[in-house]
């Protein structure tokens, strides 16, 4: 199986590392400046920096030449894979989604968003907790590979799975995806927490309240519940929510000393997904009757609706009830 990695970010790059390993690899990327570093240097030195690539991998910025792989990963940002599928040419037999949100124009899950683009493929999600300067140094990690039929994804799971590389089959789509987009807004809160000072508790509570807020969701979309305590949503959730390597939790602490979203917005490179899915979500709970307070402090900090103060204790002066609830 030729593989094609779409996205020449860090995860798609730390992706096309990994398989590299089963044989050669082409990497697409939009900015030429990554493909020339790639070809000159075998480093990404855009997106991941500092990390000695494979010579298996092969830049190009022509997505013409996925033509020539029957397996796509599909790892650019989750706002601008609509319009670069539609780009590309026919699409391979399987496509895997690696990107992590919601469409905010549609509110609309990428795997619906890439079957609507795609009607004859196979669409799988890979999603787990994994970032990505770790996968290409090696470090061991585990993640949720999920296709409808799990007989499909099983041929998937043998070219890019490592000993180091752990990969879990599931049937559950919409559970493996929504953990990835939820946890993302979920990371900006706990980045908030650590900048205003809040303290670990808060930090704590904040993951275990945000985790029933997944759940309301994902159960609404479907999801089982296992696979939303699984990797790709609470263990996805406990890494993104832990560490400032995660860019979401970046963005949250710079909002907590106070600074506003849009110079952090405006100062980045790299996509910190969570702000574009903060709106959408919000609307899709909002229209759903699905109660997601956190998600809603997230995107009024974010569009400058409410000060880090007034959301905190909008949060605590919420009504008491049971925890089930
Ligand atoms: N970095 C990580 O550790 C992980 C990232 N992901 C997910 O992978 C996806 C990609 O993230 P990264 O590779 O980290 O990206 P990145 O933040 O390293 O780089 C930004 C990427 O956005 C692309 N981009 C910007 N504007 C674009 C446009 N108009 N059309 C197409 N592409 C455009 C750039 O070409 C570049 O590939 C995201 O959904 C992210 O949530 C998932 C797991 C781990
Ligand atoms: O999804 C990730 C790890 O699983 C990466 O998180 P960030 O996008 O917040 O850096």
């Amino acid at each position: 199986m030729k593989v094609g990695v779409v996205g020449g970010g860090a995860w798609g790059t730390a992706l096309a590392q990994v398989a590299a390993q089963g044989g050669e690899t082409l990497l697409w990327s939009r900015e030429p400046e990554v493909a020339e570093s790639i070809a000159a240097t075998h480093e990404n030195r855009l997106f991941l920096p500092g990390v000695p690539l494979s010579e298996r991998i092969r830049p190009t910025t022509d997505l013409a030449d996925l033509a020539q792989c029957d397996l796509w990963l599909l790892v650019t940002p989750a706002q601008h894979m609509r319009a670069v599928l539609e780009a590309a040419p026919p699409c391979a037999a399987a496509l895997v989604l690696c990107s992590k949100g919601i469409e905010e124009r549609s509110g609309l899950l990428l795997h619906a968003v890439a079957r609507q683009a795609c009607a004859e493929a196979e669409v799988m999600v890979l999603s787990g907790p994994t970032f990505a300067h770790e996968v290409a140094a090696g470090l061991p990690t585990a993640l949720t590979l999920a296709a409808d039929d799990e007989e499909d994804a099983e041929p998937v799971r043998a070219r890019l799975a490592r000993p180091e590389f752990r990969i879990y089959l599931s049937d559950d789509v919409a559970g493996a995806e929504v953990g990835g987009a939820v946890k993302n807004v979920l990371a900006i809160a706990c980045g908030v927490v650590e900048g205003r000072g809040l303290g670990q508790n808060a930090r704590a509570a904040l993951i275990a309240r945000g985790f029933a807020e997944m759940t309301r969701f994902g159960l609404a979309r479907g999801a089982r519940p296992e696979t939303l305590a699984g990797l790709s949503g609470l263990g996805d959730l406990v890494l993104t929510c832990s560490s400032t390597s995660s860019r979401n939790y970046s963005l949250g602490k710079g909002l907590g000393q106070g600074r506003p979203a849009a110079e952090l917005m405006a100062d980045r490179r790299t996509v910190a997904e969570g702000a574009f899915t903060a709106p959408v979500l919000r609307r899709l709970a909002e229209e759903e009757g699905i109660d997601m307070p956190i998600v809603a402090a997230v995107d009024d900090m974010l569009a400058g609706r409410a000060r880090v103060d007034e959301v905190l204790e909008r949060l605590l002066s919420r009504p008491h009830r049971p925890e089930r609830a």
